[in-house]
């Protein structure tokens, strides 16, 4: 336990020290943020992180926490931080690039002040993808990537999640004026318009 806890303190002052850009990228589930954190990627060169994709990762890799993960995906439930968090700063200091999307974290109020304390990083801004949930609904039950927790039942689990703990992490960054909202339920390119717009400094701006 001890080497755990000093070799994640190394982690956090190399962290610290580098000071990376980021911005959290939140939605509910559907909403669309991993198909756009491409499209930033691919433009922007941030580097995406998803904090779903880390944890499936985790379960495959055979970790001791992979049971319980995977449990809690399935349910829809939310990952204890100290092990989401974990993954998320290895990922940040193994990709060498200095701004990062965060998708799909902070999930919760715990989520939120366990990453501010533990790295000291406040994100540049919070994008939230704003959609109905019978869109969000028909995407899942459409999107056939094996995903455990893409059926009808876990779906209406996560909806609940995501309004009962995500939006409160989302109206906290609003009243610090740090939310950039997107109307989601468009086409993914008309979508990628709006975000641009989000990312482009603003001396680049085009005035009509
Ligand atoms: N604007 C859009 N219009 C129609 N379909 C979309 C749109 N954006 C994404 N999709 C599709 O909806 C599904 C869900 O998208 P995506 O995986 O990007 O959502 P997500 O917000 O990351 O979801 P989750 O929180 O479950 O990871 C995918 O099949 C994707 O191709
Ligand atoms: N901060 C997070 C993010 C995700 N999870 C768990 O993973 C599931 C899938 O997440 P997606 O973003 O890929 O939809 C989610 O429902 C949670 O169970 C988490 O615990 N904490
Ligand atoms: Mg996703």
């Amino acid at each position: 336990m001890g080497a755990v806890n000093v070799a994640n303190k190394d982690i956090n002052v190399s962290l610290a020290e580098k000071k990376p850009r980021v911005v959290f990228v939140l939605g509910g589930p559907g909403s669309g943020k991993g198909t756009q954190c491409a499209n930033i990627v691919e433009h922007f060169h941030y580097t995406h992180l998803s904090a779903g994709d880390l944890l499936r990762a985790e379960i495959k890799s055979g970790s001791e926490n992979g049971t319980m993960i995977q449990n809690m995906i399935k349910e829809g439930k939310i990952v204890p931080s100290e092990v989401t968090i974990k993954l998320l700063e290895k990922a940040m200091l193994e990709s060498g690039n200095d701004k990062f999307l965060i998708d799909g974290f902070p999930r919760n109020e715990e989520n939120r002040a366990a990453f501010e304390a533990v790295t000291k990083i406040e994100p540049e801004f919070v994008l939230f993808f704003n959609c109905p949930e019978e869109e969000m609904e028909k995407r899942l039950l459409s999107r056939n990537q094996g995903r455990e927790d893409d059926n009808i039942e876990t779906i209406r689990k996560r909806f609940k999640v995501f309004l009962d703990s995500s939006l409160p992490v989302i109206e906290y960054y609003k009243v610090k004026g740090k939310v950039r909202e997107i109307e989601a339920a468009k086409p993914i390119g008309e979508v990628f318009e709006a975000v641009k717009v989000v990312f482009t400094p603003k001396a680049e701006k085009v005035v009509a």
